[in-house]
């Protein structure tokens, strides 16, 4: 494990950027997994800003994204698919053919989940996945448990889930309780993975994420078993972390 920690949230998010751009630049037709949620916002931004500058090109890039509310149409503002279109999509060239997201008004979810998993597969999985972390530990929406999906599945969200992400809702009670997700061997298959957070409500979560033990109760901290994570953090999200505590093999990186 390879953690980077960066002043602060806009440096974070650049140094995000410039690694999904170098990715795409070794590797045209890149297979990007993708997260939603308030931290990978500006990395988005910054992004764009590289496309509109000639500095990325997006046109064989494929996207996967990582999960989707049960219940809720791609045109619906609060859906996963109009946050992508709208903060990324929308404004770069990447076909739309190309786009992969669960489908949350599927009529059969057990299908759609089937076939999300096939379709990633039929693309010969992915390259760089970036990540989130709910600050219950949470990755997609694999919420902390005794056991943990393998594969993309539709899952209950927690109490914690729910009440974080009514944010973006109008009440807690228009929040789905439901959502399809990447299971975690549908994450960890992937070739590099980036998990990013940002201040002090993520600096618990990170702290059970890199402490060398690994516990279904902080599924994000299995990624400690990935040959390619890199933990990209804010200062603020860092802030717990105790280096005594890292197994021997984790690179401690701090930026200025
Ligand atoms: N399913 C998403 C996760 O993929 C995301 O990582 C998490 C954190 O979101 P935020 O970045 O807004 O804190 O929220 C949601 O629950």
């Amino acid at each position: 494990m390879r953690i980077i920690v960066e002043k602060d949230y806009q440096a974070m998010s650049k140094k995000a950027a410039l690694m999904v751009a170098s990715q795409i630049t070794l590797k045209t037709d890149s297979n990007l997994g993708l997260a939603t949620g308030a931290t990978p916002l500006a990395m988005y931004e910054k992004l764009i800003e590289m496309y509109k500058q000639n500095e990325v090109d997006f046109s064989e890039v494929q996207s996967f994204n990582l999960d989707e509310y049960c219940g809720l149409k791609a045109e619906h503002p609060n859906s996963y698919h109009y946050y992508m279109y709208d903060n990324f999509f929308n404004k770069i060239n990447i076909k739309k053919e190309n786009i992969h997201i669960p489908d949350g008004s599927a009529e059969d979810f057990n299908k759609e989940c089937r076939d999300y998993e096939e379709s990633i597969k039929k693309e010969r999985g992915i390259d760089l996945q970036i990540l989130g972390i709910g600050s219950n530990g949470h990755i997609g929406f694999n919420e902390p448990a005794e056991s943990l999906n393998v594969a993309t599945e539709v899952v209950d969200l927690t109490e914690e889930t729910i009440a974080a992400n009514s944010r973006y809702f109008d009440s807690k009670e228009e929040v789905p309780k439901k959502a399809i997700s990447m299971g975690m061997a549908t994450i960890l298959k992937a070739d590099r993975i980036v998990l990013l957070a940002s201040g002090k409500n993520k600096a618990e979560a990170i702290k059970d994420t890199v402490s060398g033990k690994i516990s279904t109760k902080v599924p994000a901290s299995l990624l400690q078993t990935h040959p390619e994570i890199t933990v990209l953090l804010d200062q603020e999200a860092a802030s717990l972390i105790s280096k005594e505590e890292l197994s021997a093999d984790c690179h401690f990186i701090i930026c200025d």
